[in-house]
């Protein structure tokens, strides 16, 4: 069929089916098509076998074009993305959820919102735009209290909602199979057709763009006899032209574009948005199941990158530096160490900066992730119980293996390993990708450049005074420190004097420090008084002498020595401002 003028206008939305395991997405994906495209409903054996979706499941479902998406004639083509609900499939959802417009969220009515429930809501919010909420399966719901059943289930879905971005979202109940598995195929499903209204009503164009790379995911591949191989799937961003070259990177493969149908209709062009099949030559499809296609050399394979990210609330417990994650890149899914790290505090209220890392600046190094209920020094130190938290904060991500990916991509941090029974939301915190680390030896070549530094507080004491410009400290280096590396630093005493570290004294850790400007005369009284109070000590026979000896390490005066070392820094050298 040739394209021509006549050919009406098609539009296409990806809807994604996403819920809890046996929720009834499948049934719904099924009662919702009219057409079935090539990979839908649970084709693999091994998902019909167990009666589970194992993988992304593609149908559509065609309608009159709403009146919001323009004037007419035309059709809107629903692409419904079937995903999986098992909660060791999530790898899977998130990648099907990267590639819709529109989500729905399938809970089964009689048991409300169930963990996977949760996850993919945390997904949605993270990927998705729109959502509508579908609540399954009223037909298990007595007749009689069917009505106040639904009800009270929407107004539970709306409370939960309440906090978002899916606020107020619709909520449509249906019954995709009355009667369950065992009812015969006859049996009409409940409120289908209200739900197309609704998401006709959800319906609308997401932003297309043609420029920048070509990326395309692709949900399926075939051969037709005498033409080629076929990819499918959606275009997710730039453009791709007939005889333009795509590569496979995950083959490390260049192909040529011979032919393109969009909704069974050669195209010459097709751009972000479009779900298109494109046949290239000489391709074994059995290669390729899903995957990414692109502009040649486009995507970068990474073994390290930095992200910038936030937390996912739901997520129990603290985000560590030097803790494992599975980390989704793009599409991919692989381990990775993290190390957070947050603005220095001259750039604390600095305006976020999307997608750019700026290496000029310095950044201060964090144990963890700061948020509202971390345990971190900023909190012990903040009387009224507020934590003012830096409006960005980083990591730097080392991958087990290195990751292909694009550039800016979508970045999710999960605890996989954490019991699937365990109903607790798995996914740790989501992110941008700023900057990939494409070179194996990246700690060398290029952690150096990164510059995020740990704050480095000595205390220790003044023993005694020598004269008027120099006084003995203890305690803030180890007897076997060597000395000699902090000599020049500055310290400050805690009645005011700036010193400098002059070198060691003696063999036990002791060491002197120069005071340019002179021991104040209070200091040195109080140090003197202090020495003599100490060698009456033991003889004393009133209370206070008591006490100080008790403590005889406690002395009137410290020393504080402050520093900041550069993470990454291979010298370790000391910076004071
Ligand atoms: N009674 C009743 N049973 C339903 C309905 N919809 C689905 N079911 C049944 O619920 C079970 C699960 O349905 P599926 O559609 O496979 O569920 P799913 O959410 O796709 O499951 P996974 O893909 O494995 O997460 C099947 O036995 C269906 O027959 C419904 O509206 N009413
Ligand atoms: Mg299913």
């Amino acid at each position: 069929m040739a394209a021509g003028p006549a050919a009406p206008r098609v539009l296409n939305v990806n809807v994604g089916v996403l819920g809890h395991i046996d929720s009834g997405k499948t049934a719904l994906a099924r009662a919702l098509s009219t057409t079935g495209s090539t990979a839908a409903f649970d084709r693999a054996p091994q998902s019909r076998a167990r009666g589970i979706t194992l993988d992304l499941g593609f149908s559509c479902l065609r309608t009159a074009l709403p009146p919001q998406l323009g004037p007419g004639p035309g059709e809107l083509q629903f692409t419904l993305v079937d995903c999986p609900g098992h909660a060791s499939l999530i790898r899977t959802i998130i990648g099907g959820a990267q590639i819709i417009d529109l989500m729905m969220l399938v809970i089964d009515v009689t048991k409300g919102m169930q963990t996977q429930s949760a996850e993919c809501l945390v997904i949605g919010q993270i990927a998705c735009q729109k959502m509508v909420v579908v609540l399954n399966k009223i037909d298990l719901l007595p007749e009689g209290k069917r009505q106040s059943a639904i009800e009270k289930m929407t107004k539970k879905m709306q409370k939960t909602l309440e906090n978002t971005k899916f606020c107020g979202c619709p909520i449509v109940a249906v019954a995709a199979k009355p009667g369950g598995p065992e009812a015969p195929e006859s049996e009409n499903p409940l409120g289908v057709s209200e739900l197309i209204e609704v998401l006709k009503s959800q319906a609308y164009l997401p932003s297309r763009d043609p420029s920048g790379h070509f990326l395309m995911a692709v949900d399926h591949c075939f051969s037709i006899k005498g033409q080629g191989t076929v990819m499918t799937g959606t275009i997710l961003s730039g453009s791709v032209s007939l005889g333009d070259n795509v590569e496979i990177p995950a083959l490390k493969v260049i192909k040529k574009v011979k032919s393109m149908q969009m909704f069974h209709t050669p195209v010459t062009y097709a751009m972000q948005g479009d779900r298109v099949g494109i046949c290239v030559t000489q391709f074994d499809p059995k290669l390729l199941e899903r995957g990414l296609i692109c502009t040649p050399e486009s995507l970068h394979t990474i073994h390290a990158a930095i992200i910038s990210l936030k937390k996912i609330q739901y997520f129990r417990g603290a985000l560590q530096t030097k803790a494992k994650f599975h980390v989704t890149v793009g599409h991919e899914t692989v381990m990775g160490r993290v190390m957070f790290f947050s603005p220095a505090p001259a750039d604390f209220n600095e305006e976020i900066k999307e997608n750019v890392f700026d290496f000029e600046k310095d950044y201060l190094y964090q144990e963890e992730y700061l948020s509202k209920d971390s345990n971190s020094e900023n909190k012990e130190n903040d009387q009224a119980g507020e934590v003012q938290l830096p409006k960005q904060q980083w990591a730097l991500l080392e991958f087990e293996k290195p990751v292909t990916c694009p550039k800016l991509c979508l970045v999710i941090g999960s605890k996989l390993d954490t019991d699937i029974h365990a109903n607790t939301c798995r996914l740790a915190f989501h992110g941008v990708l700023l900057q990939g680390m494409e070179d194996k030896n990246y700690t060398e070549t290029f952690l150096p450049k990164l510059k995020v530094y740990k704050l480095k507080h000595k205390e220790g004491q003044v023993e005694r005074v020598m004269d008027d410009y120099s006084v003995i400290g203890r305690s803030l280096f180890k007897k076997e420190t060597n000395i000699q590396i902090f000599v020049g630093l500055k310290v400050k005493l805690s009645t005011g004097e700036d010193g400098i570290i002059d070198g060691g004294f003696g063999q036990s850790g002791k060491f002197k420090i120069r005071i340019p400007d002179g021991l104040k005369p209070d200091t040195k009284m109080l140090l003197t008084v202090a020495s003599k109070k100490k060698s009456k000590a033991g003889k004393g026979d009133t209370a206070k002498e008591d006490e100080s000896s008790k403590n005889d390490s406690a002395q009137p005066v410290t020393i504080s020595l402050l520093f900041k070392r550069y993470v990454f820094d291979t010298q370790k050298k000391m910076i004071q401002s």
